[in-house]
């Protein structure tokens, strides 16, 4: 089956930050949400899949044309939100649809128009007098109904309430229920990624952790409740963490065996939250 996006061994040094090496892979029909601490390199990532900041090696494709090739067909396949945009103040959203609708020939009015409906978008306002949230939602407006196979989001909700952080949850999983689709979203917003995301693709300092599936990856990890005993001070097998008497590990089984063989007694194993797991990925050091 041919990968709607398909990035091997990419990387980019910027002053002394090294993004990379980077292998990722995105089918249709997924959704990964690209996440990472601050200044990891998520924006310089989807900068380079938009042709926007060229890599020093590797290779990105769209649909199997390469993006930073001599042709620029691979632009139909892709719509891309990003975190600023220049060049837009002076007009307002009715100037603003009417430049870009007659760019994208799948464009679906419809969607426009249920987006500035659902988010009381004012069409009549300048973009430079709108809010940061209504920016934001501006932009979604501009950039979803586009409907291109491959949707990637820089940190859309950042600015926006909670209320239509809920609502653009709805619109992506209705756009995504409409056609062959996948989004690339980079988010700190934890309800974006829970609800969501297919994968976490995550980014450390520009390192790549690793590409993991959601549900795979929460149901990995496990929380031990031990009672009230020595542990020996080296690591136990499986263990990511230890505080108190509790133990995380993301080999729950080997842990048990270990844990078992050593008589150290638990009351009780849970499930770790998923934004527990995540921060866990970020910090790597503890
Ligand atoms: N134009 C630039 N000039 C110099 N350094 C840059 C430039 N763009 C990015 N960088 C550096 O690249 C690194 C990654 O930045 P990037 O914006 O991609 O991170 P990010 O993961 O999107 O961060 P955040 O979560 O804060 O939005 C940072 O160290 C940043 O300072």
């Amino acid at each position: 089956m041919q990968s709607l996006l398909n990035i091997t061994h990419l990387q980019k040094k910027i002053d002394d930050f090294q993004l990379g090496p980077i292998n990722l892979t995105i089918e249709s029909g997924t959704i990964t949400a690209l996440v990472g601490n601050n200044g990891s390199g998520k924006s310089t990532l989807l900068k380079m899949i938009m042709n926007l900041v060229k890599p020093d090696q590797g290779n990105i494709k769209l649909l199997d044309q390469f993006v930073h090739g001599p042709g620029e067909d691979w632009k139909q396949s892709v719509a891309y939100q990003p975190q600023t945009i220049i060049g837009w103040d002076a007009f307002n959203g009715k100037q603003l649809k009417e430049l870009i609708s007659p760019l994208y020939p799948n464009w679906s009015e419809e969607l426009f128009e249920n987006m500035v409906h659902l988010f009381d978008i004012p069409l009549n306002k300048k973009f430079s007098k709108l809010s940061q949230g209504m920016q934001q939602k501006l932009n979604l407006a501009l950039t979803i109904p586009r409907n291109a196979p491959l949707l990637i989001l820089d940190e859309p909700t950042s600015f926006m309430d909670i209320p239509s952080k809920k609502l653009l949850i709805d619109v992506l999983v209705d756009w995504m229920d409409q056609g062959e689709h996948a989004i690339l979203i980079a988010s700190h917003q934890v309800e974006d990624i829970k609800k969501l995301s297919d994968y976490l693709f995550v980014l450390h300092d520009g390192e790549m952790i690793g590409n993991y599936e959601k549900e795979a990856l929460t149901e990995s990890y496990k929380r031990f409740w031990l009672k009230d005993t020595v542990l020996p001070s080296s690591k136990i097998p499986g263990e990511i963490v230890r505080y108190n008497q509790q133990l995380i590990s993301n080999q729950p089984d080997v842990t048990q065996q270990f844990l078992q063989e050593q008589g150290i007694q638990w009351t009780d194993h849970s499930a770790v939250e998923l934004e527990e797991i995540i921060s866990l990925l970020l910090t790597p050091n503890i």
